[in-house]
């Protein structure tokens, strides 16, 4: 046992990452940090005042005899610093449990802002990684609740063992014995909570993707996006059921590590306090045989008891952390996951030409985690200032040439242009000004009307609010802005109280704003008139060469009226470009495009 426990304080020593939490509290709190130890060291002194003091004035009374006149001043100059010292030290704990408070909000604030700033940081790959998801979600389930339990425990630990050397040090004058066969009792209670800690991180890793699961059964139920199927096709007890089923194999899990480790503690507890009694016989029988003076009879009744429960308390605090470690292993997980597109040493500028063409030359692209390729030798042109479009069946790999193209992802092998510089050149953030994307899956920002538009170009100061009303003209938002009382600023969405609930088409064309509103070179729509009435999306594209001004625009659709009008097409069959050319070219060549356009099931 002493050796399997020899190897957990070693596993404990490395794996808490004990230097790394105290530098992420002095990085978030260096003020609060100081002040708190300057406390400790306070309140323990003081604590070790009061007892010795009340020792002092038990030796005196003994010695003499409480009618010796003498005395008396001594007696009452004890007394009062005895009272004194005991006063200081509650005021100066209850000081303390404040500055302890106020560094772990520090803290928590601390943490929470590193994890979005990470969050941030991280590359979309990230974001379609069940891995990933599983760090950021232990990481997340720090809460704000966990950074304060650490730093309160630090905190204890670090008096406790402060308090621990002064009281073990009052034992020790005492009997020397009585310290070393009191911490020889503590150690299997010590030794059984790390175990269990040990054993429960284990299964906390294991149970992670399953928390997740329930996590998602439970959104499923109450999120506003599923609430409609969920009634309409009566899914809901069924997807309740199996979160409860998913519920009760997790709390299975844990209850039956409970269950072994009551029964491991109730005997080692059993065997401290034995422990605590054999000293207190061992003290007694001294006091009986006359060989323990009664001043050290006193100091051993407070000091025991109390060396016993910062025994207990260590024991627990390092459990604690321990208990702990697994989120904050997570959170330095995160904090140290770096992105998969590395910056340039030295970015180039950004070239400074208006007629820049943005090109794809024989591009491959695997997905991380994938086993074939996405796009197999793709080579294609966005020259300055024309429309292009993009075709081609579900799957065939669009979107994930959009995303290629936003510098989302970087391309497996090839390389993509701006300029004829590989974008890897330029750094990412001046990249992604040059390009503005829809998405099939727009954002629907909760906001006001002007903010939805504006974060088209969020870092400009410049812009004026003219600017905003011409993008809603070019998409068509104002016709619906116009209608509303509160017009530019009126909020969107059903999540706010005086939010105001528009059409998918309309939260469409907000996004389509958000893009013209957009100071790029490169425009990509991708599906991004899919939700509007077939007159707003013709006339969209009927005039998209005078609504987007000299910029260039990507085209994705499976509509023969979005793509009719590009100055060139290329058609995407399974990840590579099978026919490209202009939309009566590729009609002539009777091909797949023709077949896609001219099939029962094509759009017109
Ligand atoms: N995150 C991902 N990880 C792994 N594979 C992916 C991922 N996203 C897409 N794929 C794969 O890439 C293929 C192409 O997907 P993509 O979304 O680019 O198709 P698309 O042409 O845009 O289709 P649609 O017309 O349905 O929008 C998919 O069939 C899928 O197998």
């Amino acid at each position: 046992m002493i050796k399997s426990f020899a190897s957990k304080v070693q596993k404990l020593s490395t794996n808490l990452n004990i230097i790394r939490i105290l530098k992420l509290i002095g990085t978030a709190s260096k003020k609060w940090m100081l002040i708190s130890i300057l406390f400790i060291l306070i309140e323990s002194a003081l604590f070790y005042a009061s007892i010795y003091l009340i020792k002092l004035l038990v030796d005196t009374l003994s010695k003499h005899g409480a009618n010796n006149l003498k005395d008396e001043p001594m007696v009452v100059n004890l007394l009062l610093l005895a009272a004194l010292s005991a006063i200081l030290y509650v005021s100066v704990k209850a000081i303390s449990a404040y500055i302890i408070e106020k560094q772990a909000a520090k803290v928590a604030e601390y943490v929470d802002d590193k994890i979005h700033r990470s969050a941030i940081a991280l590359d979309l790959s990230f974001y379609e990684s069940p891995e990933y998801f599983d760090i950021l979600k232990r990481a997340r389930d720090m809460g704000s609740d966990r950074p304060n339990l650490i730093v309160a425990t630090m905190v204890d630990i670090a008096k406790n063992s402060v308090m621990l050397i002064l009281i073990g040090s009052m034992l020790v004058s005492i009997d020397w014995r009585l310290f070393p066969i009191l911490a020889l009792f503590v150690i299997p209670t010590l030794w059984v909570r790390i175990n269990f800690a040990d054993i429960q991180n284990v299964l906390r890793l294991s149970q992670t993707a399953l928390e997740r699961k329930s996590g998602y059964m439970s959104s499923l139920i109450t999120s506003d996006i599923h609430a409609k199927e969920i009634r309409g096709f009566g899914l809901g007890h069924y997807i309740r059921k199996k979160y409860v089923a998913i519920r009760l194999e997790l709390l299975e899990g844990r209850l039956k590590i409970s269950r072994q480790r009551t029964f491991k503690e109730i005997m080692t507890s059993s065997i401290a306090t034995l422990g605590f009694f054999s000293c207190i016989a061992y003290i007694a029988i001294g006091s009986i045989r006359g060989t323990t003076s009664v001043g050290d009879i006193a100091l051993f009744f407070i000091a025991f008891p109390q060396s016993f429960t910062i025994l207990q308390n260590l024991s627990s605090g390092i459990s604690t952390l321990y208990q702990n470690n697994i989120f904050v292993k997570s959170l330095f997980e995160l904090f140290d996951l770096k992105s998969n597109l590395p910056e340039p040493a030295q970015p180039l500028p950004l070239p400074t030409a208006q007629q820049v063409d943005l090109e794809l030359k024989q591009v491959n692209f695997i997905y991380p985690h994938a086993t074939k390729p996405t796009l197999s030798n793709i080579s294609l042109k966005l020259p300055a200032g024309k429309i292009v479009a993009i075709v081609g069946s579900n799957g065939a790999g669009k979107s994930t040439l959009m995303k290629l193209l936003c510098r989302l992802y970087d391309p497996t092998s090839g390389e993509i242009t701006l300029d004829d510089k590989n974008i890897r050149n330029f750094s990412s953030t001046d990249y992604h000004k040059q390009i503005c994307a829809v998405f099939q899956d727009f954002g629907k920002y909760n906001l006001s009307v002007a903010d939805n538009i504006r974060f088209g170009d969020i870092h400009s100061l410049s812009r004026k609010p003219e600017e905003i009303v011409e993008a809603a003209r070019n998409s068509g938002t104002d016709m619906f802005v116009d209608k509303f009382p509160e017009g530019y600023d009126t909020v969107m969405g059903r999540i706010f109280e005086d939010g105001h609930e528009v059409s998918i088409g309309q939260w469409q064309k907000l996004a389509i704003a958000r893009a013209f509103y957009s100071n790029s070179r490169f425009i990509i729509l991708d599906e991004a008139t899919s939700a509007l009435d077939a007159r707003s999306e013709q006339e969209l594209f009927d005039s998209l060469r005078e609504r987007i001004g000299n910029r260039a625009a990507l085209i994705i659709s499976h509509r023969q009226s979005a793509v009719k009008h590009a100055d060139y097409i290329y058609m995407l069959t399974e990840g590579c470009i099978s026919e490209s050319g202009t939309h009566e070219e590729l009609l002539a060549l009777k091909g797949t495009y023709y077949q896609l356009f001219n099939s029962k099931a094509g759009t017109t």
